[in-house]
């Protein structure tokens, strides 16, 4: 059977580039060129639209009529600019940049509740921030769980024009994944809100560039109980193929904006030499697969050295969770040969889902490029955030830090902090530790947590430590995978380890000597990872579990700091809640 599939979606450039290049001639014969940077504009209307992103039609939230959203693309250096416009028509909307700093535009990082209010329907918001960093992006949804809903895109930043990457490749593909559900998003958040509470369960379907099928397979043959997809090739559900040419070395980008599911990815045949990691180069090393968590991104480089009259599968399959979601398939396609043209040897397999030595010692081999910045040696503040899973008032299941579920206050922080007004959030920080004789191999013995929107306020400059401690959820002998993303910033990886961190055993064996910058990271199940980061960036940050069910259930903290030092913020930005009402009644306030 033929399986056809649609062409590769382009990106779309807003403007035509237009680079002022100067070349400077030394007597020796170097060329140095420059481009100045650029101001890239993008207007863009957010909407529900009917879709069948994985051959079900559902409602998918797009953006200008296209799902995933628009890529963008820029230089180091750039200006972006998003002008949002909130098309849904009965809900509130942000975007946030993920894995942009935001430096001097704390604002414009798109949280919800936290670095503004969210924009109505039918308001717009304008986003302006600089791109400082060469990588690999995304930009998604923070408000409830729209992200999940499909509001997400890829964010490329590329190095100044005229400067080179430490690597060579021909050329690039850019691969986004997704989970889906066949369930609405609504539906999944009052499911998760409710007492008891109903789980959404596994995935559907896993999407590769906004594609997938859930109730065939392109690789049915390899399969039980599954049948083979019928596609003509123009279905919005049709495979994205990756077209390549012999013989030459392509880097793959690889997203992930899952809700829930952590993946592996892996091509027959061909070995991955993995390059960088969440915008940051890493010590370049060759794998067989690659395991990715939610808000991960990952540079990968490639030969096209094989047989180059057959095309080769592209595999994605679930990890850390029980795989109730079929993988996810397409194809490489050495060109000129046919897409249809299925493999002659089966999908490469994916590694079981719960061996989690598997799983570590990939991730453990993650370690900074040579010429990366070095942490400071030593941090002036330790925080430790034990992840618990709990009940709340006898019904409700809640995920809480240090025994605190986040509720998001109505008022942004940002805001608030700024202009001085008290009575929005909770005024006390949350808990720094947890009690000493916790057993993270137990449930947790009161299962009853609070609720809390209290801040952890740093001093501009100060050196942190975060200690990420998991622990058992509500079922015994049971922990689960959490990937913690951290906004505005990208901090060094210290360690990893099992059971409890403990200060006295564990100090020692840090690695201060490379570490990988990133700004995600998971914690594996009974275990604890060591982060450092500088609170050097004014603002107010979320650092949550990027499983959107789980931020959903209370699995994140608030980071500020230097918030005096912010400058003037839109007043759009503060246009709702406590701060609406402080900037009526005092309209000479400076926002
Ligand atoms: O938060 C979660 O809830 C369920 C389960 O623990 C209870 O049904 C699950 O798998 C999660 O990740």
């Amino acid at each position: 059977m033929a399986t056809k599939v649609a062409n590769q979606p382009l990106f779309p450039m807003p403007f035509p580039a237009i680079f002022f290049i100067f070349s400077i001639f030394f007597g020796f014969g170097i060329t140095l060129s420059q481009a100045a940077s650029q101001t890239r504009h993008f207007k863009w209307e957010v909407e529900y639209m009917f879709r069948s992103p994985d051959c079900k039609e559902n409602l998918v939230m797009g953006i200008n009529h296209q799902f995933p959203g628009p890529t963008i693309r820029a230089n180091v250096g750039d200006t972006v600019v998003v002008e949002l416009i909130n098309k849904l028509s009965t809900e509130d909307v942000v975007i946030h940049w993920h894995g942009i700093l935001q430096k001097g535009t704390p604002w414009a990082d798109g949280t919800a509740s936290i670095s503004q209010c969210a924009i109505n329907p039918g308001e717009s918001f304008t986003y302006q921030f600089v791109v400082d960093k060469p990588g690999t992006y995304f930009y998604h949804g923070h408000l409830g769980m729209q992200r999940a809903a499909g509001l997400y895109g890829s964010l490329i930043v590329d190095l100044e024009e005229g400067k080179k990457e430490p690597f060579h490749y021909d050329e690039e593909i850019n691969l986004l994944l997704s989970d889906w559900w066949h369930e609405s998003v609504l539906k999944q958040e009052v499911g998760l809100s409710s007492s008891p509470m109903r789980w959404i369960g596994e995935p559907q379907s896993i999407l590769i560039n906004g594609r997938g099928q859930s109730n065939c397979s392109i690789g049915a043959k390899y399969m039980k109980n599954m049948e083979q997809c019928k596609l003509s090739g123009s279905e919005e559900c049709a495979p994205f193929i990756l077209k390549v040419k012999p013989n030459k070395t392509y880097r793959i980008r690889i997203i992930s904006t899952t809700s829930l599911s952590a993946l592996n990815f892996a091509i027959g045949n061909h070995k991955l030499l993995v390059v960088e990691a969440d915008g940051n180069y890493v010590q370049p090393f060759l794998t067989s697969d690659i395991d990715i968590y939610s808000g991960e991104s990952y540079s990968v480089l490639i030969n096209t050295d094989q047989n180059p009259s057959q095309n080769y599968w592209v595999s994605l399959g679930v990890r850390g969770r029980e795989p109730k979601t079929p993988p996810g398939l397409t194809l490489l396609n050495y060109l000129p040969n046919s897409f249809s043209k299925l493999p002659i040897s089966p999908p490469p397999e994916t590694p079981k889902w719960n061996d989690y030595d598997r799983s570590k010692n990939f991730t453990y081999r993650i370690l900074a490029a040579m010429g990366s910045p070095k942490p400071p040696v030593k941090s002036t503040r330790r925080i430790f955030l034990l992840n618990t899973q709990n009940k709340m008032n006898g019904g409700y299941t809640k995920w809480a830090i240090n025994n605190v579920s986040l509720t998001l206050p109505s008022t942004p922080y940002l805001g608030a902090i700024k202009i001085g007004i008290n009575d929005t959030f909770d005024q006390n920080p949350p808990p720094e530790t947890y009690p000493e004789n916790y057993d993270i191999h137990k449930p947790p013995p009161n299962g009853n947590t609070i609720t809390g929107n209290g801040v952890y306020r740093f001093q501009l400059g100060e050196i942190v430590d975060v200690v990420l401690q998991n622990a058992n959820t509500l079922n015994d002998k049971h922990s689960e995978i959490h990937p913690w993303h951290l906004h505005g910033h990208d901090f060094w990886v210290l360690g990893y380890g099992e059971g409890k961190f403990s200060a006295a055993v564990d100090e020692t064996k840090l690695n201060l000597k490379d570490p990988p910058l990133r700004n995600t990271v998971v914690i594996f199940p009974f275990g604890w990872t060591v982060l450092r980061f500088v609170a050097d960036n004014p603002g107010v940050w979320a650092f949550h579990c990027h499983i959107e069910p789980h931020l959903h259930m209370g699995m994140g903290v608030v980071f500020a700091e230097g918030v005096d030092k912010v400058g003037r913020i839109p007043t759009h930005a503060m246009a709702c809640g406590g701060t609406a009402k402080a900037l009526i009644q005092n309209p000479t306030q400076k926002p």
